[in-house]
Formats: structure tokens, sequence, C-alpha cells
């Protein structure tokens, strides 16, 4: 069988990141930072195509990459209706979706956009998609009652990492994906703390639901939101609970890093939130043990701040009743994204074609 060669791109708030694999081997990777300056002169982020495909472009040339070789380029899946999990080929209706339809502002919604400028320079039968994009949904019929009708709880988070590390733990424990039920938790900048019964996400701890995170407020009482909400705009409002919540409102950083130096150091406000936190996301997971009745077979910690032996010893002091803390930190996003081009590719998995 012929040489696979993918391009995989996974756009991040204030940073692309960009890999080039040949086969299962990433030959390079890249996490190109962007000025806040230059990203501030656009309104909206599918507005920054442009610009972040010059720059990709720019690095894969200097990296000796000839597009014309180039058999797939594979983005991070964005702010799409609720999908099925696995890949979708990228057509004109997801383009459209993610331009003009989004109701929510996510760096991911470029990432299949600039898979498609890639593609474009590629070989003339050269696939451009997207992996288990950020709205992947398996939810139960029991989790979408939200409690208001109206309102929904749609299943939206890190499927991406979560499912491919949900899959790497059932390797490492010998037993099939499909066999486990497992808690994962992402734990990166914004949280995700997910069930997975039997190879299916059925639930979910919404980022603005439970924990707080590093960006995100987390879930707010009603009764204190409600009123600011009338004093701000939607724009204040969704960029404290968004982008300004959680670590940052109260430390003025978003380094977990910093946050243990300055524990150390003896910053008693420090321990405090980020003991908090680390409350938080045991009581989502603690939630969702209730989901899985019980039957908890690992709880899984991934993302930047698993790398934190504070967090992580705290929320394990809480939660190890209900079952092994398993730690797997960082994420495996390039790789699961690459590996799910390849087996498009090779024919051992079948893409999705959306709005079908
Ligand atoms: N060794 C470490 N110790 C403590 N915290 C760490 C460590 N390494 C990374 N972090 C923290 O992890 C957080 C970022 O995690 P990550 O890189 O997974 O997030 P992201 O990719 O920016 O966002 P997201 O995962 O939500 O898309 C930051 O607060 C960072 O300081
Ligand atoms: C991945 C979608 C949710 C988030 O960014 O926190």
């Amino acid at each position: 069988m012929s040489d696979k060669k993918i391009v995989v791109i996974n756009p991040g708030s204030t940073s692309t990141k960009v890999s080039y694999f040949v086969n299962d081997e990433e030959l390079f990777k890249e996490n190109i930072f962007h000025e806040t300056s230059e990203l501030a002169q656009y309104n909206r982020i599918v507005d920054q195509y442009d610009y972040r495909l010059g720059i990709i472009l720019d690095f894969l040339m200097s990296k000796g990459v000839d597009l014309a070789d180039v058999d797939a380029a594979v983005g991070r899946g964005g702010m799409l209706p609720p999908v099925e999990a696995g890949a979708y080929f990228v057509n004109e209706e997801m383009i459209d979706w993610l331009s003009n339809r989004a109701d929510i502002e996510h760096a991911s919604n470029l990432g299949a956009l600039l898979a498609d400028g890639v593609r474009k320079l590629a070989k003339p039968d050269a696939i451009s998609m997207v992996y288990d994009p950020i709205t992947v949904d398996q939810f139960q019929d029991l989790a979408r009652v939200s409690g208001l009708k109206g309102v929904k709880r749609r299943s939206v988070g890190h499927m991406l990492n979560m499912r491919s590390v949900a899959m790497q733990t059932a390797e490492k424990l010998e037993k099939n994906y499909e066999d486990l039920n497992l808690i994962v938790v992402h734990l990166g900048s914004g949280f995700s703390i997910s069930a997975h019964e039997n190879g299916r996400m059925i639930d979910l701890v919404l980022d603005d639901e439970g924990s707080f995170s590093v960006e995100r407020s987390g879930g707010l009482s009603l009764k204190e939101l409600v009123p600011m909400c009338y004093k701000l705009s939607e724009a204040e409002v969704t960029r404290l609970t968004r982008k300004h919540g959680g670590l940052i409102s109260y430390l003025d950083t978003n380094s977990g890093i910093e946050v243990e130096k300055r524990i150390k150091e003896g910053d008693e406000e420090a321990a405090l939130i980020f003991e908090a936190m680390a409350y938080q996301i045991a009581k989502g997971i603690g939630q969702l043990a209730t989901v899985l009745r019980g039957n908890v077979d690992g709880i899984v910690l991934t993302g930047g701040l698993s790398y934190s032996n504070m967090l992580t010893d705290w929320v394990t002091e809480r939660v190890s009743f209900l079952g092994p803390v398993i730690l797997s930190p960082g994420e495996n996003e390039m790789f699961a994204l690459a590996m799910g081009a390849k087996r498009v590719l090779e024919g051992t998995e079948e893409g999705h074609t959306f709005g079908k």
C-alpha cells in the first residue's frame, strides 16, 4: 500500500497546531502562536481563515512539504449540529454551516475550512475531513432533559481527545472500549467531564454546568447571574463566563504551573481556589458515577492540567472510592485526527457525509 501523507490542523483560540504525518509517523509538529493584536482585527473566528491558512501554507513549505503529494488534510471539527462519532468529509454544507450558522464562536470552527484550503492545493483526489467534532452526540434521552422546557442540553465538549484517550485506556487495560464504563475528564483551558458506557458517551457535565476551569466560570447560581445579565451586554457576559471566568477571574493567570508555584510559596488564596477547582471536578465525577449506576471501571484524567500532581491528588483523594484513577496527561488530538484520516484513506473506516 502506498504511503499516506496527511496534514493535520488543530486551531486553538490563540494558536494553530499543525502536524505532518506519513502513515503512523508524525514527521513534525508545530504550535504556531498568533499575536493577540493580529487576531483582534477579526470580528468572527471564521474571518481569520485567510490569515491562518497563509501561515499554515508558509509553514508547510518551510518544512519542504510538497502539497501536490498530500493525500488528506484533516481538521478539528467545530460547532456543527449534533453528529455521529468518527469522520466527516468537508463539503459545501459543512463550510456554510460553520461560516454562517454555528451559534458558538469556537476556534475549532476553522478546522474544516482550513483543511479544505489545504486540500485544494493537494493531490487531485485528496480528501479533506474532520474527526470527532466537538458536537459528537451520543447522549441517552434522559441526558437531554434540562429542567426548563425550551432550554436544551447539547452534547458539546472535548470529544476528540476524550474518545481517543478512552480507547487508549481500554488498550492499556487489555479490554475492549465497548466492554468498559469510564469517566473521562478533560482538564484543558476548558473542561469536559464525560460518562462512557460500553463505548458511547451517554452524558457529560457540560462546561457551563459543572466545575469552573482555567477560563470558564462553570455553573453559576441563576439567582446571582440573571441580575448581572441585565446590567451587562451579552458579549460581556459571554466574555466573563467563557474567556475570563474560572481560574483567571480569581487569580489573574491562565497557567496551572504559575498557580502551583504561588501555592508552594505560601499563597493561601491560590491554594483555596485551586483546591476548589479540584473539589468541583470531583463533584462532576460523582454525578457521572450515578449515571453509570456506580459501575465505574476507571476514571481517566487528561488534558494539560492533569500534569499538575497537586490537582490530580486532590481529585483522586475524593473520587478513588468510585474506581481506579488513571492519569493520561496532555492531549492526543493530532494523532487521533491523523489516524482517523489514515483509516479513511485505507478504507478501514467509512467517512460520513455531512448534511445527509
Ligand atoms: N506541568 C504542568 N503543571 C500544571 N499545569 C500545567 C502543566 N502543563 C500544562 N498545564 C496547564 O494546563 C492548562 C492548559 O491545558 P491544555 O494545553 O490542555 O489546554 P488548551 O489546549 O489550551 O485548551 P483546551 O484543552 O481546552 O482546548 C494551562 O493552565 C497550563 O498551565
Ligand atoms: C471543546 C468545546 C468546549 C470547550 O472549548 O471548552
